[in-house]
């Protein structure tokens, strides 16, 4: 196992496999936090901006997250959220176009698609958001597509585009790429730089672990540094933001992608959360990410057979969740979590489990596979407690 388990202060009696949706509390947070509200808010209130190098953690917080996805120092940018990190990310790779077709699939997040819809009706240019299969990606990359804009791993099963094959194909046809990372930062040994990406971005409170509402990224290739465009270009992406000039210089490079003031106290607790990816190897969690699925999905399969595998069952096309299917999903998911195991529901079938090496091993997918079996051989699902949907699931 990768040593790092006691960095997160995990649900007691629980195996918490839902990292996919949220990240567990990391242990070094609430202390972080504490020391951030006392000592730099309360203490030193204002001052804090220059005194507690407030302003500066959109940038830093970039480069911590940067070695986990293939990038740079100074390539990645931290805050807002990633439904706004998208769209501004779309509009920055329009602007590098004149191509007027925007390619996705329907395995994308649903979120990414209201997002570049509306950003493509506010253009009002004539562009075309093209939603095909996911099987049918590459074969879509016609010469009127300007930019790809795919979800690496797919939210629902788990399916894993091949990243570098599909940007190669998209620079082939004149194409550029954009990643969303949400599924695939602290999951996969994501390559953006090996992989020639143009942009990407993602979100950290899944597997990164920086709390519910963590601020999002946004990366930029540095071949495109010189030219970014910035469609919400509030105050703190400009060059010289205090000395508020009435029209907007941006700042060089990926600053220049700042929106507004950062969140300080979430961003604290993703500061913490990074700590626990201090000295961790994307290639090893990748690996124990395989084992640890491989084992789930044959002990699953061997004590459910009325559970059909949704993910991809070959390990290379699988991002790190595995997706099971049965009409009773979300009362199975709820009698699972009565049983301390917890996993979540996707409509309309789908029950999800999270893989999360930096904190679960083979105990946690045992006790999974044994309470699945429970459920599932007991049909413990009937009982009503567990048929009323909550809102969020
Ligand atoms: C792939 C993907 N894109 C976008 C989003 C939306 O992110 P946010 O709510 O942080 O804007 C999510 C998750 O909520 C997601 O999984
Ligand atoms: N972002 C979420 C939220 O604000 C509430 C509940 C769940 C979420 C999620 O992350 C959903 C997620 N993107 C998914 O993979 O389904």
């Amino acid at each position: 196992m990768i040593p790092k388990r006691d960095a997160f202060l995990l649900p007691e009696g629980q195996a918490y496999l839902d990292g996919n949706s949220l990240g567990p509390l990391p242990a070094a947070a609430p202390a972080r936090m504490e020391e951030v509200m006392r000592s730099e808010w309360g203490e030193m209130a204002v001052t804090g901006w220059n005194r507690a190098g407030w302003m500066a953690l959109p940038e830093t917080l970039g480069n911590r997250i940067a070695p986990l996805i293939g990038a740079g120092p100074g390539e990645v940018i931290v805050g807002e959220t990633l439904s706004i990190r998208l769209w501004q990310a779309l509009a920055a790779a329009l602007q590098l176009t004149d191509r007027k077709v925007v390619l996705t699939d329907s395995g994308n997040f649903p979120s990414d698609l209201y997002m570049a819809e509306g950003l493509l009706q506010q253009l009002g240019q004539g562009h075309e958001l093209r939603v095909v299969a996911p099987e049918e990606v590459a074969g879509a990359l016609t010469e009127e597509v300007g930019v790809l804009m795919l979800t690496e791993v797919d939210y629902r099963i788990g399916r894993r585009h091949d990243m570098a094959a599909l940007t190669a194909a998209a620079h082939d046809t004149g194409a550029l790429a954009l990643w969303d990372l949400a599924h695939s930062a602290g999951a996969v040994d994501v390559d953006l730089r090996g992989c020639g990406a143009d942009f990407a971005v993602g979100c950290t409170y899944k597997y990164l672990n920086g709390g519910p509402g963590a601020p999002a990224f946004l990366w930029a290739a540095p071949r495109h540094h010189g030219a970014l465009h910035n469609a919400l270009p509030g105050w703190l992406g400009h060059a010289a933001p205090f000395d508020f000039e009435l029209e907007h210089r941006p700042a060089p490079g990926i600053r220049g992608m700042r929106v507004g003031t950062p969140s300080i106290l979430a961003m604290a607790a993703l500061d913490a959360a990074m700590d626990a990816w201090e000295g961790v190897d994307m290639a090893e969690i990748r690996a124990a990410s395989l084992r640890l699925s491989e084992r789930f999905i044959a002990g699953v399969e061997a004590a459910c057979p009325d559970l059909t595998l949704a993910s991809p069952r070959d390990p290379g096309q699988r991002g790190s969740q595995v997706s099971f299917r049965h009409p009773e999903s979300y009362a199975i998911c709820q009698a699972l979590i009565a049983r301390g195991v917890v996993g979540d529901f996707r409509a309309p079938d789908l029950v999800r489990f999270g893989i999360t090496p930096l904190y679960i091993d083979e105990a946690e997918i045992d006790r999974a596979i044994a309470a699945l079996a429970e459920v599932m051989q007991g049909r413990l699902w009937d009982d009503s407690a567990y048929a009323t949907r909550a809102a969020v699931t």
